[in-house]
């Protein structure tokens, strides 16, 4: 018996429905993907055993829906509800959407557009405490999902091309319903056969996260192609570090920066003064803010 099959029979002994359980805890090893009282949402569920680890990490106060085609038995953790249905198929991403309880929000406007709404001052924070502060404060309509995660694989053909190309497709619409509901800052990750559009889809995902990793848990088996793209911090920023633009600062942070908007994105500018335009170099994009220096 190889090292890879244990994770089966820890899987029995320690009462999870499925030994993949092990590779959602090893890239939360990785990765730092749950917080306590996180929504999750998890696509591909079934039999289970992410739910039951995404249960355990998100703790009694948080929420976890799972989506997968099969039927998923009951778990005992009261905060896991789960819908079956097909995610290529619209009627299982609006009953998600109702079971998420949110207003529909296009993937596509969204993917380089802010979030309507002003973002206030008092998510100007440090880097090192950005994740939770801003998740805990997000409104409904900016976000109401802290994790996507989705563990979808096609039906093997044993066509190498193809099932990449398929769960490359899977993939891509997990990616979709993570741009629906997440808020700034938070994470995605996704299954991926690996293959030729596997560089592709990491670019895309790289626009809407601070950073992607790919990443291979020790539980995946040696023979398996499979990789999770991991994206971190999520965020609708409409601007890049180095960008130069003109802008006109429209009001004064708490801290005595000016602010300017970027379609609706903040932008504080060090230094600048309400009603001026000037010419600035964007210096740090943070999921739902950015800093500036003036050029002029
Ligand atoms: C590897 S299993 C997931 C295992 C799960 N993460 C666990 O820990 O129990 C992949 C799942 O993706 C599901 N799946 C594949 N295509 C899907 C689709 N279009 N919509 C929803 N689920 C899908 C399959 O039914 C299968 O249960």
């Amino acid at each position: 018996m190889s090292g890879k099959d244990d994770y089966y029979n820890r899987a029995k002994q320690q009462g999870y429905r499925a030994r993949s359980a092990y590779k959602l805890k090893q890239l939360d090893e990785t990765a730092d993907l749950f917080a306590d009282g996180d929504t999750v949402v998890d696509l591909g569920a079934a039999p289970g055993g992410w739910l039951q680890v995404a249960a355990e990490k998100v703790g009694p106060q948080g929420k976890v829906v799972g989506v997968d085609l099969q039927r998923i038995d009951d778990l005992e953790p009261h905060q896991v509800t789960t819908m079956r249905g097909d995610m290529t198929e619209e009627q299982t991403r609006d009953r998600l959407r109702r079971e998420l309880g949110v207003a529909e929000r296009s993937s596509a406007a969204n993917q380089n557009a802010p979030r309507s709404g002003d973002v206030d001052e008092s998510r100007r924070l440090s880097s090192a405490n950005q994740k939770s502060k801003i998740s805990g404060d997000a409104d409904e309509g900016e976000g109401v999902v802290d994790l996507v995660i989705s563990d979808m694989a096609p039906n093997m053909t044993g066509e190498y091309e193809l099932d990449h190309a398929r769960s490359v497709h899977l993939a891509r619409i997990a990616f979709e319903t993570a741009q629906q509901y997440l808020k700034p800052g938070s994470d995605f990750v996704a299954k991926v056969f690996q293959g030729r559009d596997l560089a592709d889809l990491r670019e895309e995902m790289s626009e809407s996260f601070q950073y992607v990793r790919t990443v291979t848990p020790e539980a995946s088996r040696d023979s398996s192609s499979e990789v999770y793209l991991v994206g971190k911090g999520y965020t609708t920023a409409p601007i890049t570090e180095g960008d130069e633009l003109s802008v006109e600062i429209t009001d004064t942070g708490e801290e005595g920066d000016g602010i300017a908007k970027v379609e609706q994105f903040t932008v504080f500018v060090a230094d600048a003064e309400v009603g001026e335009e000037i010419d600035i170099e964007i210096t740090d994009v943070k999921p739902n803010f950015a800093f500036a220096e003036r050029l002029d």
